[in-house]
């Protein structure tokens, strides 16, 4: 079976590319469930919900070591309830395959 996008690491991204075209992004997108492409497929998107801003909170701490973890790091907007996390890779203002794999770690992390 090929490799999940979960069990990828983030490879370092010096620009120099092309981001991925809205087509290529679906195909990955199809690979993450619950996120959506924003900004013409140059943003990926998901919001995600919680009991209250506790549990909010500690979702974005996770989030956030995981992303010094992987070098790759999403904006977060979060409150009561919800936190939403947005990708993108900044050298080349669009996506990269390291956005779905960060996306996919992040959907593990909050859980089935
Ligand atoms: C130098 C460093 O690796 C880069 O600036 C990284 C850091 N984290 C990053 N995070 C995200 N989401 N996109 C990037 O392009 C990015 N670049």
């Amino acid at each position: 079976m090929a490799e999940s996008l979960a069990q990828k690491v983030c490879t370092p991204c010096r620009g120099g590319i092309s981001p991925l075209t809205q087509k290529e992004a679906a195909v990955y997108l199809s690979q993450t469930p619950g996120w959506g492409l924003e900004n013409e497929g140059r943003w990926l998107r998901r919001k995600f919900k919680f009991a209250d801003f506790r549990e909010s909170q500690s979702f974005i701490d996770k989030v956030g070591r995981l992303a010094e973890e992987q070098g790759h790091h999403p904006d977060i907007c979060f409150g009561w309830g919800y936190a939403t996390v947005s990708l993108q890779t900044h050298k080349i203002k669009g996506l990269h395959e390291n956005d779905f794999i960060m996306a996919s770690k992040i959907s593990e992390l909050a859980g089935p």
